[in-house]
């Protein structure tokens, strides 16, 4: 029997009424690009072929090489069929000739330097061509070309929303620390509204994520346990098996806090602590997420000290295969002392969650992927019972990817004369019970087509982000004498993150033994 509840879209339609996005060009800054043609183009194509892009919807590819409009779409289309895991095919849907042929007629280029003032006079002439008012512009590029074609666009008028909206939507890392944010901040406000403005966290268009405020507040059952006098510490994991690809020279400037802590983990946090909203209007949900944060204190020295661990990974074995350590993957100097894994100890100092440990962790090359949310309970008085160390607390796992799911673990009487408990679990799979949800990406690009920026990062909220992580950065920065800890690749992580719990009587979920029900 499938659950009567329905998760299937935050939008409460089925899946085969998904919404129309209204007319409108999508100008792609950084078309050529890695994130352009792994993501926006497989996402944009399963939208079109679920019908949800309007019949005028076009699309404007931006890039540094010199490229004819066919040259361009040819380039799409091998990288959507190319085999390999990579590759976005699951994303787009099945690829048949004609929709993608139906489709690439959306799809046209125009080539130049972000920096070249002629290329943004250029894109002001060539979108007269196009039908219609409306224009998105995804800065699929690096930060640091941001405040530059923010600038440049406003120069040439395309930021005025006369006749049909204009908006802009931007990719994280948005700045790199608090000070870098708020000037970016400035700098949009200066051009654009902030209801023109879209900053993009892609793990907010995950069905598992915007299922979290669903499961949280739809039922009475959960909700009104959801606080410090039930809840003894939640742990936020987002393991990854997967390393860091193509990407170190961005990644060794980033490390964990800020590649994944900064902005996804933040987000699951939010969604986990928050309070009730008024409503799901954007504003609603962006105030009660910017509540969390802020009653986040930022730690001392001695807090990071005390609460906080990082570490690089050495060679080892992940999934059978034998990976090298951090410092002796290409592109990365043999002196980098950036962090691959991360975990914190943050205290959320408000009237829920007072004393509660929020533990959140991250890190590449570990033993297998696992993202999820444990949420685990006091246990009871066990007084009367003989065995009190058989019991376990009751935890519910938010599991938001892989073998997406709910699962509440609870004690159960062993049978037969035994007077003892057992653990045992009630699970909920998406698998079976749901569609295969439209991607990430399809989902997110579809509300700033339609104007929705609930699942968005309003500039406040990420301010708010970086007051907590900059004080960790810094200390760490300043650490520099200090030997940087390690984890074999295709652990659990450093056994330093252990007695970041167990000093709280806490433990970690394991993560290389993580067995799951919905698991197929
Ligand atoms: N890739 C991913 O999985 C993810 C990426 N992001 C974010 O998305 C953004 C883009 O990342 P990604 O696609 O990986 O980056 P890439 O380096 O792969 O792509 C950058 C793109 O920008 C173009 N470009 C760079 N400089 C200029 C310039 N001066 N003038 C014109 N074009 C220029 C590049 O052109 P050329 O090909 O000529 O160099 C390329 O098309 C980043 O902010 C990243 O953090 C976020 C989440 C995931
Ligand atoms: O933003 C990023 O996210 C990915 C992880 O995303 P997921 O959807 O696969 O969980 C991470 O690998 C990457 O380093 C980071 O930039």
């Amino acid at each position: 029997m499938p659950p009567s509840i329905d998760l299937t879209t935050r939008i409460d339609l089925p899946e085969t009424q998904l919404p129309k996005a209204e007319p409108c060009v999508l100008v792609i800054f950084g078309a050529t690009g890695d994130l352009t043609w792994r993501k926006l183009i497989p996402s944009l194509f399963s939208l079109a072929r679920k019908d949800c892009l309007a019949e005028d919807f076009r699309i404007l590819g931006i890039g540094r090489r010199e490229m004819s409009d066919d040259a361009f779409r040819d380039d799409l289309r091998g990288r959507l069929t190319a085999s390999g895991s990579d590759k976005g095919t699951a994303e787009a849907g099945a690829f048949t000739e004609d929709a993608w042929n139906a489709f690439a007629a959306s799809i046209s280029y125009l080539s130049g330097d972000f920096f070249d003032p002629e290329t943004h006079r250029r894109l002001a002439e060539r979108m007269k061509d196009f039908p219609g008012a409306n224009r998105l512009f995804y800065l699929a590029t690096a930060p640091s070309a941001a405040p530059e074609i923010v600038r440049r666009l406003a120069e040439v008028g395309l930021n005025r929303e006369e006749r049909g909206f204009s908006r802009i939507v931007l990719e994280k890392p948005f700045g790199h620390d608090l000070a870098s944010a708020q000037e970016l901040n400035r700098l949009i406000a200066e051009d654009f509204d902030e209801s023109q403005v879209y900053r993009i966290d892609h793990y907010l268009g995950k069905e598992t994520v915007q299922n979290v405020l669903f499961f949280r507040f739809g039922n009475a059952l959960f909700e009104s346990v959801w606080n410090r006098n039930h809840i003894e510490y939640v742990e936020i994991t987002a393991a990854e098996s997967l390393g860091v690809g193509h990407r170190a020279g961005y990644y060794d400037e980033s490390g964990a806090l800020r590649d994944m802590v900064a902005n996804h983990l933040m987000q699951l946090l939010a969604l986990t602590a928050m309070d009730a909203p008024v409503s799901l209007e954007a504003d609603s949900v962006h105030d009660k997420k910017s509540e969390v944060w802020r009653s986040i204190r930022p730690m001392t020295p001695e807090q990071v000290a005390s609460r906080t661990v990082r570490a690089q990974y050495v060679a080892g074995t992940v999934g059978g295969e034998q990976v090298p350590g951090w410092l002796e993957e290409p592109d990365v100097p043999a002196s980098s002392r950036t962090e691959t894994y991360v975990a914190l100890d943050l205290r959320i100092d408000n009237w829920r969650w007072a004393g509660v440990p929020f533990y959140l962790r991250t890190g590449k090359r570990l033993a297998q992927q696992v993202t999820e949310i444990a949420v685990h309970f006091h246990k009871p008085p066990l007084s009367f019972f003989p065995c009190q160390d058989c019991f376990q607390s009751n935890v519910i796992i938010l599991r938001i990817q892989p073998d997406e799911g709910i699962s509440l673990t609870f004690g159960a009487k062993q049978p037969g004369t035994s007077r003892r408990a057992v653990p045992v679990s009630m699970d909920f799979c998406y698998q079976g019970n749901f569609e295969d949800p439209l991607s990430a990406y399809a989902v997110l690009l579809l509300d700033a087509l339609r104007g929705d920026s609930t699942q968005f990062t309003r500039g406040d909220g990420v301010e708010a982000q970086w007051r907590i992580m900059t004080p960790i950065a810094t200390a760490w920065a300043e650490q520099d004498q200090e030997p940087m800890p390690t984890y074999v690749a295709g652990s659990d992580g450093p056994h330093q993150a252990e007695g970041l719990l167990e000093w709280n009587g806490h433990a970690w979920r394991s993560i290389a033994d993580a067995r799951w029900a919905c698991r197929i």
